[in-house]
């Protein structure tokens, strides 16, 4: 498989930044304005409206400049884009950890699909027309940046994450993107599913590197969308029994539907982690030797230590607070390793042949869907509980 660094275009990196990617290039831009309820652009299917939150907590709509292809793009109009977990993170607590804060207006999105409408100079694998996938993480593909030449490129420090700021996302019309991180989607595989490949990607880069096999008996923590396409890929990879968790029990019954055979355990907020573990053992039927861990919080981590046998492994895809305290002695007297999961790393073409061949089914977590110019509607059913939302989409 080619790796990063051989898949970047030669464009010198700077020109990368300002061509497109300079946060600050675009907001000084004279095109570029917040959007009113009832602004001209909203009925212009031309203008470049993107969906944005800003460090006030507000999210809105924009509009940006149309972007120009650049050597090595293409310009994609984007068709569909799921609202992620961080998304409403961002907009609701302005920071993911120490170093990704909401210092500006920031462009939400970063799963998305679309058409290609114009192509850069130096592509060659696609053309116009073509339906792609957008991989949100371009990572620089230089030869000094040990991850990108190693091919573990979701740790290059110099990424540009789409939607991560200080990077606007792909909540847009129009996005210009590297060709190398678009993935051509086949005719079998909607907008929709190309979209939902992102989510996909982390599940898959956990379970790739959990590695788990077929036959082994799993559980997952938490039924919110990561786990529950970490559900869908670990029954299609062979993973049995499947226990899924959840304090919430209408995302329990969501799994049922999605994969009947799981066996769904709902928490009482009251438990102690050691007796949720119990629950987790009794549910199983059998020793378990892999949790998927999918919520990022201490009591579930900690649930998830105790549910295994000895040996097991507790792999953490959820991210929770910077400090954690884990039960040190039990996991070296029981040889529980710990391990994480930062993004993914060449998945997403695997994430597109499991759907298209027919191995996962990505279409029913899909719950809301919402045209581009009703954005900030999405959002607020993506951030209430009450809804009921597992994906929400925006189509254009
Ligand atoms: N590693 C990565 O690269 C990566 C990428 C995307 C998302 N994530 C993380 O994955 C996690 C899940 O994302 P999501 O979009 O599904 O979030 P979500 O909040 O929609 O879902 C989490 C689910 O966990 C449940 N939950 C909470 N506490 C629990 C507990 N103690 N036991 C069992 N279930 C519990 C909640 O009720 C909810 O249904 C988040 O922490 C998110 O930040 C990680
Ligand atoms: O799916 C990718 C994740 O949402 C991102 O890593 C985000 O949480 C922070 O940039
Ligand atoms: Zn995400
Ligand atoms: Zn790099």
């Amino acid at each position: 498989m080619a790796t990063a660094a051989t898949a970047v275009p030669s464009a010198p990196l700077k020109s990368q930044y300002e061509a497109h990617y300079d946060p600050t290039l675009i907001l000084k831009h004279p095109e570029f304005k917040l959007l009113s309820d009832d602004a001209p652009e909203l009925q212009d299917k031309n203008a470049n409206i993107a969906c944005a939150y800003n460090p006030a907590h507000e999210v809105h709509l924009m509009n940006k400049p149309r972007p120009k292809v650049g050597f090595g793009e293409a310009v994609v109009h984007v068709k569909a884009t799921g609202i992620c977990g961080s998304d409403v993170h961002f907009w609701k607590h302005g920071a993911i950890g120490p170093t990704m804060i909401v210092r500006d207006e920031t462009g939400a999105g970063h799963e998305s699909a679309g058409e290609i409408i114009e192509i850069g100079e130096g592509v060659k694998d696609l053309k116009v027309g073509d339906r792609v996938a957008i991989e949100a993480g371009v990572p620089c593909g230089q030869a000094d940046c040990d991850p990108c030449r190693t091919g573990r490129y979701n740790a290059c420090q110099r990424v540009v994450f789409f939607s991560t700021p200080p990077y606007h996302g792909t909540l847009t019309r129009f996005h210009a993107h590297p060709a190398a991180w678009l993935h051509k989607l086949p005719d079998n595989v909607s907008f929709e599913e190309g979209s939902l490949c992102e989510p996909l990607a982390v599940a898959l880069a956990g379970l790739e590197r959990a590695g788990t096999r077929l036959g082994d008996p799993v559980v997952i923590c938490g039924a919110g969308p990561i786990g529950l396409v970490t559900l869908l890929a670990a029954h299609a990879s062979g993973c049995t029994p499947i226990v899924i968790t959840d304090l919430v029990a209408s995302r329990l019954e969501f799994a049922k539907k999605l994969v009947p055979t799981v066996k769904t355990v709902e928490i009482q907020r009251e438990w102690k982690p050691e007796d949720v573990a119990e629950k987790i053992k009794d549910a199983a039927g059998t020793g378990l030797k892999i949790a998927l861990e999918c919520t990022g919080f201490e009591s579930s981590i900690r649930a998830a230590i105790y549910s295994l046998l000895f040996g097991g492994k507790v792999f953490v895809i959820g991210v929770g607070p910077t400090e954690q305290s884990y039960p040190f002695g039990y996991c070296s007297a029981n040889e529980i390793d710990l391990q994480f999961q930062y993004r993914y790393a060449n998945q997403y073409p695997k994430a597109i042949r499991l759907v298209s061949g027919g191995l996962i089914n990505l279409k029913p977590l899909v719950t809301h869907r919402f045209p581009l110019e009703q954005a900030v509607k999405a959002f607020h059913v993506a951030a209430d509980p009450k809804q009921g939302a597992i994906k929400v989409q925006i189509t254009d």
